[in-house]
């Protein structure tokens, strides 16, 4: 019941002050009184009649509690945090704005996640799960341990070590053992954030760095697809930097909420295209989150000084976002010129603040991720992972096969190459695979093209096909080749052209048939094959199938990590064709180098140099890229490469170029300074007020 209380000014007795009166009677009807002055007619009487009607007066204060922070510090206060919970209006006045998704809820709607978790497991891997992300539920088990160890760095502390003094672990898994039970065992755990005292970032990352290869596909590809997937029902605390729409003409100002004035690196996804899972909206901050937990594990990047973000421009995932524990906006996905905008908002508000920041894009889709490249590369220290980060990978894994295969990086330029997918991925790594012909190979631009078939969904893409993009038209086969024609499907293009190299970046599934792969290996003695996407249910195909079909003479690597196969008493190896291993490195040399832009040069130097670190006794075992064991020494050396290639492009800072002149051992050494170590150091207590 709500009362509208209309302050009369005049006591005209007017026709038209009368109309208007009777307007409004009738248009809020019983619930109009009016006071301040004496109506038509109006007397002393009357007043006390109207005042008769009222309800007596209750004294009912609203309860506030007056907080004595804000921002992240009350985020981080178990008494004073509502979580997604806090109204819009209150996020503005508490400084929170942007640190948590966009979609208020309420606590009852708190309550029901936490009851869904607590009655039913959501950590529990549904058989849905597994098939769409190929994550069993060990993983999500294993996921969730280490999760209970992180917490997101918030303070403005510049420290080059952890602030945490705590050595204590997780206790909340650490005697699950069988899958379902564990899971079941997460689930509950997940009920509720571990206590603070049980999180320990230093650990998380020493963790981390010394079981690296064991532990990426846990905190990174493909359990955080799986997590991205569930992370409306895994949501807990929020790490990293919310924009949406709703923010609009606002970034500028928010970016000051997040507490750290030195931020190094910025890992930025819209969610659109999370790995080949589709559009997954804001849920696709699991992805930003694991890429630059890379970042601190595979390059040193300080864990305090790397921001994860996305932009919510809404969803076109109905599902998700009839879900009423989607923590996104419910609108469908902005487009065109208004999109731009919000990007350009979110870059130029980042850039103002870190100017000294690497952005890397992360999972847009096609529509938008060359645009978006195009449209910042020339300005800021930019990168797109998927097009740039994978085409340096693609090729590095080229290059190592032909050292497997015993040949030279020239012979690149001998290779007939089928690529299946034409998206982001797909055209960066053929470009990439071209310029390597070019440079390597000593062929002309179009000579490379024509190494190349690209299928999309559609089939062979030829010149034929009307309203082609020039970035896919390049390599469109033209119009007079006879051998295969437009629209042609995969095992007819295998049949016909007879690749000695194949490339999966579709995100489609299993599109390496028996038939396929069985096709390659008839006409090519040691096949190349990388089923590139992922996650791993979205694989072409897997090492079991490619090396059982092709009685082990295919030179294999995968988008996600597969295992060896055994076949006749014979051990067969699997690499991981992932942008994991160049981007970690190539931004840390664009970071501490100061290079200002990301050039082709610099990602031509990643590729080149990754290939060289493949050990000899890895190369007899048939990898393409060295041990994941070693991933620091590798990023320092992918730093060092992209720094010395900037340095002769005269792109880097005075300290990078001393460096550089000073000899590959000194540079390696001066890039490795830069590298965060996770290790205690003693603590200091200065009071409030003390300076430092
Ligand atoms: N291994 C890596 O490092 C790495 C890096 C980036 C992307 N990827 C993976 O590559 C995949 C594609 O990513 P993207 O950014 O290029 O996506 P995208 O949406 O931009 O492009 C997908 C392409 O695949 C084509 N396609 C879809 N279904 C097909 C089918 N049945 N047959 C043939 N072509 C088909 C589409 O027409 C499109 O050209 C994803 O699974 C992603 O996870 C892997
Ligand atoms: O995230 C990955 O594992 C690689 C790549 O960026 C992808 O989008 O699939
Ligand atoms: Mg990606």
């Amino acid at each position: 019941m709500w009362r509208l209380l209309v302050r009369s000014c005049s006591s005209s007795s007017s026709r038209q002050h009368k109309q208007q009166q009777q307007r409004l009677a009738a248009a809020v009807g019983s619930r109009c009184y009016t006071i301040g002055g004496t109506t038509e007619g109006g007397s002393q009487k009357k007043h006390e009649e109207l005042q008769a009607r009222l309800p007596p007066f209750v004294p009912k204060p609203e309860p506030v509690t007056i907080v004595h922070k804000q921002g992240m510090e009350l985020l981080h206060d178990p008494w004073y945090n509502k979580g997604t919970a806090f109204p819009h209006s209150e996020r503005e006045r508490m400084g929170v704005r942007g640190l948590l998704p966009p979609r208020t809820t309420t606590l009852q709607l708190q309550e029901d996640r936490i009851m869904a978790a607590y009655k039913h497991g959501v950590v529990l891997v549904k058989p849905e799960d597994v098939a769409t992300g190929g994550v069993t539920s060990e993983m999500a088990r294993k996921w969730k341990v280490l999760q209970d160890l992180q917490v997101r760095s918030s303070s403005s502390s510049s420290s080059s070590t952890s602030s945490s003094s705590s050595t204590s672990t997780s206790n909340s898994n650490s005697n699950s053992s069988t899958a379902p039970a564990a899971a079941t065992a997460a689930a509950a755990a997940a009920a509720a954030p571990a206590p603070a005292a049980n999180r320990n970032e230093t650990l998380f990352y020493k963790l981390l760095l010394d079981n690296f290869a064991e532990m990426a596909p846990i905190i990174y590809t493909p359990t955080v697809g799986w997590v991205c997937s569930n992370y409306h029902n895994l949501y807990r605390r929020p790490r990293g930097m919310f924009f949406s729409s709703y923010d609009k003409d606002h970034m500028a100002a928010m970016v000051y909420n997040w507490p750290q004035d030195d931020v190094h690196a910025i890992v930025v996804t819209d969610g659109s295209r999370i790995l080949g899972l589709g559009d997954l909206g804001i849920n696709g901050m699991g992805i930003p989150c694991g890429k630059l937990d890379l970042y601190s594990a595979a390059a040193g990047f300080h864990p305090s000084k790397v921001l994860p973000c996305v932009i919510d421009v809404g969803t076109n995932n109905a599902a998700l976002r009839a879900d009423p524990l989607y923590c996104g906006l419910d609108q469908p996905r902005i487009t065109g010129p208004a999109y731009y905008e919000l990007v350009d908002e979110f870059v130029n508000a980042v850039m103002a603040r870190w100017p000294n920041a690497v952005l890397q894009f992360e999972d847009f889709q096609m529509a938008h991720a060359l645009t978006l490249l195009q449209r910042y590369r020339d300005h800021h220290l930019v990168f797109n992972d998927d097009i740039q980060g994978t085409a340096a990978v693609a090729l590095a894994g080229l290059y190592g096969a032909l050292r497997v295969l015993g040949k030279p990086q020239e012979a690149l330029a001998e290779q007939r190459i089928v690529c299946v997918g034409a998206g982001s991925a797909g055209m960066g790594v053929v470009r990439q695979i071209a310029a390597g012909m070019v440079k390597r190979g000593g062929l002309t631009p179009e000579a490379a093209a024509s190494k190349f078939w690209v299928l999309d969904a559609q089939g062979l893409v030829t010149q034929y096909r009307p309203g082609l993009p020039g970035y896919v038209s390049r390599f469109a086969r033209p119009t007079s080749c006879s051998v295969a024609e437009e629209g042609d499907g995969l095992l007819d293009v295998v049949r016909k052209v007879q690749p000695t190299v194949l490339l999966g970046l579709a995100g489609a599934g299993k599109l390496f048939t028996t038939e396929v792969l069985s096709a390659m290996g008839q006409h090519c003695e040691r096949p190349i094959i990388f089923p590139m996407s992922n996650p791993t249910s979205k694989m072409e195909c897997t090492s079991q199938e490619a090396i059982s079909v092709t009685g082990g003479r295919c030179v294999f690597a995968s988008g996600s990590p597969q295992p060896s196969v055994e076949l006749d008493g014979k051990t067969y190896v699997a690499g991981q064709a992932n942008n994991l291993y160049i981007f970690p490195g190539l931004a840390l040399g664009a970071h501490i180098g100061k290079t200002k832009v990301v050039t082709d040069n610099m990602l031509m130097a990643a590729a080149e140099i990754l290939p060289q670190l493949i050990s000899d006794k890895d190369v007899a075992a048939g990898l393409v890229y060295p041990s994941l064991e070693d991933i620091r020494l590798l990023s320092a050396e992918i730093a060092a490469a992209v720094i010395k290639t900037a340095a002769a492009d005269g792109h880097v800072c005075d300290e990078a170029a001393a460096a550089v002149a000073a000899g590959h051992v000194q540079l390696l050494d001066w890039v490795r300074g830069h590298m965060f170590t996770p290790t205690y150091s003693s603590l200091a207590y200065l009071p409030p007020g003390i300076k430092e």
